[in-house]
């Protein structure tokens, strides 16, 4: 018999806790082997998921009930009880009697009896106690920190770098679900035959607000309607559909993506520019490029060539493009709502280490740049090292780019102006519930 969905969300998390795994890859992985229809596969989404994201407020619900200090107890008995507790504070249409038997069955098929004694004494009083109040926390960050569930070291530079409210509001959103937003291939059909046609095969979606190609699907198995396998739309975040708007490119021109895997971006471009001229995709990852050719491939976009690369090696590259996309590996502190992994995995030194490979990449992607070309830097991180950080030090050295201001009229109005400075843009997830995401344009002049 195949694992139930509660032992299969215990494995993930437990892997994720040892070797700091991808969340997506494994989840993948234990659907097809587990065998789960769609409604167990959701579930086990959302458990493995919920349990991420809440972690330190679900530990902050443990502690009272736990005699030893949680950091002492089983790793699996830890991650067994946090996604128990998980599922009685936050998923209504679990039964809590359901839950605790799981549990205690779980933990007789992996421990003794004294470990599903114990798991069942623990749950059975969170069910009888009331949840201890986050306002006993003095410390404004550690309450923050446990009340939304963010590592404090982040939160401080949040704070330093955009202040209290905007910190809070940021983690809030955080927690919220993220949006399913499709892009319309606009070389094959429109927004408003897409919507039509999603309508006819039973879907609920609606026009985006941000952004003109956007659509937000609100119900349906979109995935598997033929107008997505028919190549008529893309999964993409709203913030990363603003990118090929900063780039501009144009009907025939040259386009260099550098940092192109899965090919989000590089099948925008391609579609922006009715697919006439020749845009060339790069990625370190040979097996990734691969994806992006199969991406290329589904929406009938013959102008992508797509290579394996270090982008760090382009200085040695001859060919001059009109336009230059890099669009970084970075933290991910912008998509928290869709990965919370990455709030557990990443430390202060990532943000440092990542923030040296964006200068290399960036550094060696402008050599690239025809004059009078654009090049344009994104992350979907907030941090300002990894972006403003980043811009400013190529700036410095590279006075033959300028910031290119008219970037803010080739965004939507909807963009808050605040969030514009000469040539950059911060999008944060609380403005319009899409990623957060750091965009640049700049120019070469000389
Ligand atoms: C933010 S993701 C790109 C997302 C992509 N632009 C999209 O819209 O689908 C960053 C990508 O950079 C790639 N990468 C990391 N280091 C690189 C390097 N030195 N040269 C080229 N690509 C690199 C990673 O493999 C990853 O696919």
């Amino acid at each position: 018999m195949g694992k139930t969905v509660r032992e299969s969300a215990l494995d993930v998390l437990l892997k994720i806790e040892k070797n700091q795994a991808y969340s997506h890859l494994l989840l993948n992985d234990t659907r097809k082997k587990a065998g789960l229809d769609r409604r167990d596969s959701a579930l086990l989404t959302e458990i493995v998921y919920g349990t991420i994201q809440r972690k330190l407020t679900l530990d902050y619900y443990l502690k009272p009930l736990i005699k030893k200090d949680l950091a002492k107890l089983d790793t699996w008995v830890l991650v067994l009880l946090r996604l128990s507790i998980y599922q009685m504070v936050y998923l209504d249409r679990v039964p809590e009697r359901a839950v605790v038997h799981e549990a205690v069955t779980i933990a007789k098929s992996l421990g003794h009896k004294g470990i599903s004694g114990m798991v069942n004494g623990v749950l059975r009083s969170f069910q009888r106690t009331e949840r201890p109040s986050f306002d006993a926390i003095k410390d404004p960050v550690e309450r923050l920190s446990i009340q939304t569930s963010h590592p404090s070291w982040l939160l401080e530079r949040w704070i330093k770098q955009y202040g209290l409210e905007e910190t809070e509001a940021m983690c809030m959103e955080n927690l919220t679900p993220a949006p399913v937003s499709m892009r319309v291939n606009v070389v094959k059909t429109s927004r408003e035959a897409l919507l039509e046609k999603l309508v006819e095969e039973g879907i609920e979606a609606k026009p985006a607000e941000l952004t003109e190609d956007g659509i937000i699907i609100e119900k349906g198995a979109v995935f598997e309607t033929s107008a997505y396998l028919s190549g008529l739309m893309t999964a993409q975040d709203e913030s990363s559909m603003l990118v090929a708007r900063a780039l501009a490119p144009e009907k025939g021109m040259s386009v260099l993506d550098t940092c192109a895997a899965p090919g989000g971006k590089t099948t925008h471009l391609a579609e922006r520019m009715n697919n006439q001229g020749r845009v060339l995709a790069l990625d370190l990852h040979p097996q990734k490029v691969k994806l992006i050719k199969q991406q290329a491939s589904r929406l009938e976009l013959s102008i992508i060539e797509a290579q394996a690369l270090d982008a760090r090696k382009l200085v040695d590259h001859t060919e001059r493009y009109d336009r230059v996309l890099v669009d970084a590996p970075c933290t991910g502190f912008g998509v928290l709502k869709r990965k919370p992994d990455i709030k557990w995995a990443k430390s202060e030194k990532d943000v440092d280490q990542i923030a040296t490979i964006q200068k290399d990449i960036l550094q060696a992607a402008s050599t690239c740049v025809s004059v009078g070309g654009l090049l344009v830097y994104s992350t979907c991180t907030v941090d300002k090292d990894e972006n403003e950080g980043t811009v400013q030090a190529f700036l410095k050295e590279n006075p033959e780019f300028s910031l290119d201001a008219s970037l803010k009229d080739r965004l939507p109005k909807a963009l808050d102006s605040e969030r514009f400075t000469d040539g950059m843009v911060t999008v944060l997830p609380q403005d319009h519930h899409s990623d957060g995401f750091f965009i640049t344009a700049l120019k070469r002049n000389a």
